[in-house]
């Protein structure tokens, strides 16, 4: 406490009404721009000081942690999960009581999920449903993104309800799944217009659903039926066709599109052309931890289960080169972010498709060891910095759906959602010790460099060398603000008119040429 003349420098520090007071001493700093030595001080959930320990006075009796040698980062964001999500005939198990303390477990402090409503299913209703499952049971603070599955006049009034009144600023739209949510491209075009007019971040599934149906159709009728028919009904291309195909129809009506699961390499070259082509850049990326950790060699393992088990969509790509590639993308901006799209389903769920590849509920785990494969296959391996794994593990996500500082930032007045890292510990993943509630794990047996020591949700102390120690329903709703700056100023600069896709300079082009080599 201060009790001297108030000194200059000194921050004074109210004990009266303080909670969960936690000073952070000796580590490295890192944000997604900056990483520099400072001490922390955190009370009542919020970054209260960050600094030279010359320039604050801590009172007796607060928890205090030496972060020697480690390294002080924002709490990862996963952009991407569907927890206890019913999906066809099963339900995934990783609900949002086990689906966000795996995150915690993994350093994420914070998840957006997908509200799915069925065809003809009202969004407010589906959204009304979603809150009542995790309310009650999340660990860590969430938000919410709403699929738009089907289309018509109420849809369009309800998603501005969603965004006016609910705290939603972000829609996922599917040109896949035929029958269950995609939409054609007419009326993707209607959607855009409405999210662009909402000034909100439209999403999308990329695969052309229509050639999808088509080759599961003939391979089925040709008797493949195991999961390796899951990726030959939608290869590459047929993801590639689609980013392509979605990246122009937003740019046609000027609305900020955020692709979902970027699975493979020309799906990401397409990415990447499309942010050169478009100055204004409103063009986002995100792969999954999947995809940078795995491949899809394992749909020709002779145990279903274990091909089963890696079965989502877009699928695994056989081409082992894939998981450096995304890398190297996220590495050069051309990919922001990295989400798991923990969707868990067990072996006894996965048989149901046994006989019928198509019947496999798609999905597989991720949020709880997102952060440590970042860190392994990207800084451990040279191609990321430290700054770099923030923004794509954490920053660029809360910038994006209009969250940042609040979320995403090491900073004085942002939430105390803090992971101390240690960059040279490892661990070894296993369904034997995870904290998901599902029976496999598709990192089995890898050893991972980075592992959270201690993991803040809020200022509350969930993780401390492996006990997790997190509380069911802590976490909060967060609603996520429309109009994101980091989206919108971009798109209203008057820089060049909108119809006007900028051919890339030169170093642009050679930049291209660079991305084709790899293919
Ligand atoms: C239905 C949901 C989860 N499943 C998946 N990605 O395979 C999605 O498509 O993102
Ligand atoms: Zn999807
Ligand atoms: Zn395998
Ligand atoms: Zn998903």
């Amino acid at each position: 406490m201060l009790n001297s003349p108030t000194p200059v420098k000194k921050v004074p520090i109210h004990l009266q009404s303080a909670q969960n007071r936690v000073y952070i001493k000796n580590g490295q700093v890192v944000n997604h721009d900056k990483s520099f030595k400072a001490d922390v001080y955190i009370e009542d959930g919020k970054i209260k000081f960050v600094g030279s320990a010359a320039d604050i006075t801590i009172p007796g009796g607060v928890h205090t942690i030496d972060a020697s040698g480690k390294l002080i980062i924002p709490g990862g964001i996963d952009p991407h999960t569907h927890m206890q999500l019913p999906f066809g005939n099963a339900v995934a198990v990783d609900d949002f009581y086990h689906g966000t303390k795996a995150a915690v477990a993994g350093g994420t402090t914070m998840i957006i999920d997908f509200v799915l409503p069925n065809k003809n299913e009202s969004m407010i209703e589906a959204y009304d449903k979603w809150r009542s499952w995790a309310d009650p049971k999340v660990c860590c603070d969430y938000g919410l993104h709403v699929g738009i599955t089907w289309w018509s006049k109420s849809v369009a009034e309800e998603i501005g309800i969603l965004c006016k009144e609910l705290g939603i600023n972000s829609f996922k739209t599917f040109m896949a799944y035929k029958g269950l949510y995609q939409l054609n491209d007419s009326d993707l075009l209607d959607v855009f217009e409405r999210i662009r007019s909402l000034n909100a971040v439209a999403m999308v599934h990329a695969e052309n659903g229509d050639i999808i149906a088509k080759n599961a159709k003939r391979l089925l009728a040709q008797g493949v039926t195991g999961p390796e028919g899951h990726e030959l009904s939608r290869q590459e291309e047929v993801e590639a066709e689609a980013v392509h195909r979605a990246c122009i129809l937003a740019h046609q009506v000027d609305c900020p599109l955020y692709v979902v699961h970027v699975m493979s390499k020309s799906a990401g070259i397409e990415i990447a052309r499309a942010r050169q082509r478009y100055s204004k850049k409103y063009i986002f990326g995100e792969t999954l931890a999947a995809a940078l950790g795995t491949d899809g060699t394992h749909y020709r393992c002779q145990h279903f289960d274990h091909a089963a088990a890696h079965v989502l969509s877009p699928p695994l790509r056989p081409d082992k080169t894939t998981p450096e590639f995304l890398m190297k993308l996220l590495a050069n901006d051309d990919l922001q972010t990295t989400g798991s799209d923990n969707c868990t389903f067990n072996k006894k769920q996965k048989e149901l498709g046994l006989g019928d590849f198509t019947k496999i509920p798609n999905g597989v785990n991720g949020v709880e060891d997102r952060m440590s494969l970042v860190w392994e296959r990207g800084v451990h391996s040279g191609l990321l910095d430290p700054c770099r794994f923030v923004a794509i593990s954490s920053t660029n996500a809360a910038k994006i759906f209009n969250i940042y500082p609040q979320k995403g930032r090491i900073s004085v007045g942002s939430d105390a959602d803090i992971v101390i890292w240690d960059p040279q510990a490892t661990r070894t993943i296993s369904k034997d010790t995870h904290h998901h509630a599902c029976d496999f794990n598709i990192f089995e047996g890898m050893t991972v460099h980075g592992v959270p020591e201690y993991v803040l949700v809020r200022g509350r102390i969930c993780a401390e060398n492996g006990s997790i120690r997190v509380a069911e329903g802590f976490g909060r709703f967060i609603p996520t603000p429309l109009r994101p700056p980091f989206v919108y100023d971009r798109i209203e600069s008057k820089e060049e008119p909108r119809d006007q896709p900028v051919e890339p300079n030169n170093n642009a082009t050679k930049k291209l040429a660079e991305l084709d080599s790899y293919i």
